[in-house]
């Protein structure tokens, strides 16, 4: 075995970006071998100085990429985040501590830049933790019994004025990325996208050998305002009887009004042939259930941590933030990773405005910075990390006061995987 020592652990260059991303398909356990028009694609990702790789005798055996994002905090305002992807490290490599050592650059890197938080997307729940990232958003994905759902079969459109339209890759490309930032602006956990994640996403950069081309179809409102859009396929399944049993796959589903989510859902539950939608990974208290006359025709089908962060400025990130209370609050933050840690006073003011500073007061909660992103987004309640004993009160109430400042009234949600 090399020793630790003989492994480099360094950015990579364009011309080494072949070897990177066939280290990256063994490791994401994809076809070794590399199409030459899908790595095409896939530099225009490349960044110099964020794709990172581990060599071991020239040889490529483990890869680490990050990029520019922003997530929207609670409130709207966007925070700066280094968004990472691409972990990979070869199975005649793993547990060497290469992870470990990609990650301390990237994160090392990004505070130096001034990225508030770092960002993603974990393959599995145990690897991220010890890094100071805590699960901040959670998804949940509904199977929609068609026939049990109590719709009225006779429906012929948006009751509301607002009207559907089927439309192609191009128009997508034209209202996706405006009716996205509207998004962004109102739902806390939301990622930024770029022109290429919709170029991918249509068709028109293929990132995968296969690409099965969706449906889409806008929602305008009754003064003609494209409020939503979703993307979905179907598959082609006959019962015996000669019953069409259709399955519809929603692949994203973007509504920026209640209407537009009641007329997208109600549509999809409405295409004749079909007998179940499966809605993709939604909010985990997304309206889509309440649509339905009996919401009991929706089952919970998946429902687990989405976007992961860990947070690199607590002062900037507890300022970015509203806030739900008045009230102050003196945070003891533990960071194994020497980013974030310290003692940090918050004031949330009624307007909703919060400030942060460090203070030598006595701390009211004592918790890992892992916890805090966990809190910071809303989703998480610090009563019932107490009762975990992953935060602890130094003063009693003060997790119940905690909760009373962070926690929202409607829960963060990240629709993209990155
Ligand atoms: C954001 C994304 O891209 S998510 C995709 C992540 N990639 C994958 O899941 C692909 C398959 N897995 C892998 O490539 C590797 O196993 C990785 C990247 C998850 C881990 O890489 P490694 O180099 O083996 O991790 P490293 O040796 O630095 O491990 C550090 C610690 O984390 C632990 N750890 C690492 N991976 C896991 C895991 N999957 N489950 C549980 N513990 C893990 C190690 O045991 C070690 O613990 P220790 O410090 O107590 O000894």
């Amino acid at each position: 075995m090399t020793s630790r020592a003989d492994i480099d652990v360094r950015p990579i260059d364009a011309s080494e970006f072949p070897d990177w991303q066939r280290a990256m398909n063994i490791g994401f356990l994809h076809r070794p071998t590399l199409d030459e028009e899908i790595l095409d694609a896939r530099r225009a990702q490349f960044t110099p100085g964020r794709s990172t790789a581990a060599f071991d005798g020239g040889r490529c055996v483990a890869t680490f990429r990050s990029f520019a994002q922003e997530l929207t905090a609670v409130g709207g305002a966007a925070v700066p985040a280094d968004a990472v992807t691409n972990v990979t490290v070869s199975p005649t490599h793993r547990r060497r501590g290469l992870l470990t050592r990609m990650m301390a650059q990237d994160l090392a890197a990004a505070k130096e830049r001034g990225d508030v938080v770092a960002t993603l997307i974990a393959a599995e729940y145990p690897i991220y933790g010890r890094y100071g990232f805590g699960p901040a958003t959670w998804a949940t994905e509904w199977t929609i019994d068609v026939p049990r759902a109590g719709l009225d079969p006779r429906w012929a459109g948006p009751e509301d004025g607002g009207r559907i339209d089927l439309v192609d890759a191009e128009d997508v490309r034209k209202h996706g990325p405006e009716l996205h930032e509207r998004l962004r602006r109102s739902q806390p956990g939301v990622v930024s996208r770029d022109e290429l994640w919709w170029k991918v996403t249509t068709g028109a950069v293929r990132f995968h050998a296969t690409f099965h081309e969706p449906y889409y179809v806008i929602y305008r409102s009754a003064s003609g305002e494209v409020e939503g859009i979703a993307a979905y396929t179907a598959d082609d399944k006959w019962g015996d009887g000669k019953q069409p049993l259709n399955t519809v796959r929603v692949k994203w589903l973007t509504g920026v009004t209640p209407a537009a989510e009641r007329a997208l859902w109600r549509y999809l539950c409405s295409i004749d042939w079909v007998v179940a939608v499966k809605t993709g990974y939604r909010a985990p208290d997304d309206l889509l259930p309440h649509f339905l006359p009996d919401p009991r025709a929706a089952a919970v089908t998946t429902h687990a941590d989405w976007l992961w962060v860990r947070i690199l400025d607590v002062v900037r990130a507890l300022e970015a933030r509203t806030y739900e209370a008045a009230g102050s609050l003196v945070l003891e933050v533990a960071d194994a990773g020497g980013l974030a840690g310290g003692r940090y006073r918050l004031e949330a003011s009624a307007d909703g405005a919060g400030t942060c500073a460090p203070t030598t007061d006595n701390p009211d909660l004592s918790l890992d910075v892992a916890e805090l992103a966990t809190l910071w987004l809303g989703d998480e309640s610090a009563v019932r990390l107490a009762a975990l004993g992953r935060v602890r009160e130094e003063r009693a109430g003060a997790a119940r006061q905690a909760d009373a400042l962070l926690r929202t009234s409607r829960r963060p949600w990240c629709p993209d995987i990155f």
